[in-house]
């Protein structure tokens, strides 16, 4: 067990009360504004105590009540880049840095000052001082800091907000490689799904101090309304897909979900072997009996129907490849193929039906094609809502 957290604390009318495990990855922390979140990063960071319970990190003790035992924030395997948090605004960033550096143990020391410094791009703003900075410099000299404690667990507070789109690209990647090549787990707190997602799909939903779900988005969003609690439109399918490589003569990235292969739109940005997470409508899947061949839709996903659920004028076809996939055909589809429970069916979904959820905030224009004197808004999202100018 990575952290374990059972904390009570009050702060005038507000109350955290959370109990949370997290096994050995990192997480995504998402609230409203007032959830909770920098309170609940503060206690593990240490620069809050609580009122009773405990917290443990990686099996160290970093708050009992019982026992007693609070650890000082200096001493704690914790890297933290705080809103609340502030440096020395008279000492360069070069003595910032060194001077966490000095503080950190020999053997516990996991990052150079010079790799980080390389890493962040802090060559140029060595001899500047906390004061001159832009706020974005800040936030990167702060993760410098932090890092630099050769922490167990890095708490971010809505950093990437607080750095600026420019670095903002740059350090994503960086994180990535900070969980993956050091196994450095990030407790990332944001109010933005979206921001989440680009880092971990491990979710901790906060409402007013407590927590309301954990675990990945895809059993998170499986509660009703969840979803559209986390800012998401209601969408069928989830599923975290590995990227495998990028077709840049066929127009698509190819990625694995649960052993089966998937054509997506070709974004290159995704460095192969990361993940993502994917939508899908169950009215954008159609079935099919057999391969077929000569089609321009790019996945076949063949699988086999674990339920038939009748709604309204549709079924909701349940079919199992490996990941539950939900496809929604009409009653009468479903008649005249004679659908049953237990056979091998295939499911056809056009690569460009699938939807990076990161991307969802720009839905609903996906495309907009101008022919001749007339535009049309492929998106459908937007199928109600067509816009044809005179
Ligand atoms: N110093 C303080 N004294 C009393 N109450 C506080 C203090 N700081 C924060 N609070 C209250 O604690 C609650 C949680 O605040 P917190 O900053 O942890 O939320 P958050 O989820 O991080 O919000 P945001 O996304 O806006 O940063 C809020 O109701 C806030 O008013």
């Amino acid at each position: 067990m990575l952290l374990d957290i059972n904390v009570k604390l009050r702060r005038g009318r507000f109350e955290l009360s959370a109990p949370l495990s997290l096994e050995n990855s990192g997480a995504g922390l998402f609230g409203q504004s007032g959830a909770g979140k920098t309170t609940l990063l503060g206690l593990i960071a240490g620069t809050l105590q609580p009122q009773s319970g405990h917290i443990v990190l990686d099996g160290k003790i970093l708050y009992d009540s019982g026992k007693g035992i609070t650890m000082p924030r200096e001493q704690r395997p914790v890297g933290a880049v705080l809103q609340t948090d502030s440096m020395e605004l008279a000492a360069t960033v070069r003595e910032t840095l060194y001077g966490s550096y000095s503080r950190c143990w020999t053997q516990r020391r996991l990052f150079k000052p010079d790799y980080l410094i390389r890493l962040l791009e802090l060559a140029p703003i060595l001899d500047l001082t906390i004061a001159l900075l832009s706020g974005a410099d800040r936030q990167r000299v702060m993760l410098a800091r932090s890092l630099l404690k050769s922490p167990k667990m890095l708490l971010l507070d809505d950093t990437f907000a607080a750095i600026g789109n420019r670095y903002r690209m740059q350090l994503l990647p960086i994180l990535k490689r900070l969980q993956a090549e050091f196994d450095l787990p990030v407790l990332y707190a944001s109010r933005s799904l979206r921001e989440i997602l680009e880092l971990t799909d491990q979710l901790i939903v906060l409402e007013n101090g407590q927590i309301l779900r954990s675990g990945p988005l895809r059993d998170v969003a499986k509660q009703q309304g969840m979803l559209r609690y986390l800012g998401v439109r209601q969408i069928d399918n989830i599923l975290p897909v590995s990227i495998r490589h990028h077709d840049f003569t066929g127009g698509y990235s190819l990625a694995d979900s649960f052993g089966q292969p998937f054509s997506l739109p070709l974004r290159p940005q995704f460095v192969p072997g990361s993940r993502a997470q994917v939508a899908i409508r169950a009215n954008d899947i159609a079935l099919s009996r057999g391969f077929i061949e000569g089609i321009s839709i790019q996945n076949q996903i063949k699988g086999r129907i674990c339920a038939l659920i009748p709604a309204s004028d549709s079924v909701i076809v349940q079919v199992d490849c490996g990941c539950t996939l939900l496809a929604e055909i009409t009653s009468g589809a479903c008649k005249e193929m004679a659908l049953q429970e237990g056979d091998w069916i295939y499911c056809l979904i056009k690569t460009h039906a699938i939807v990076y959820l990161a991307e969802l905030d720009a839905l609903p224009y996906e495309k907009i094609v101008n022919h001749g004197d007339n535009y049309y808004f492929l998106s459908a999202a937007e199928a109600n809502n067509r816009h044809f100018p005179a």
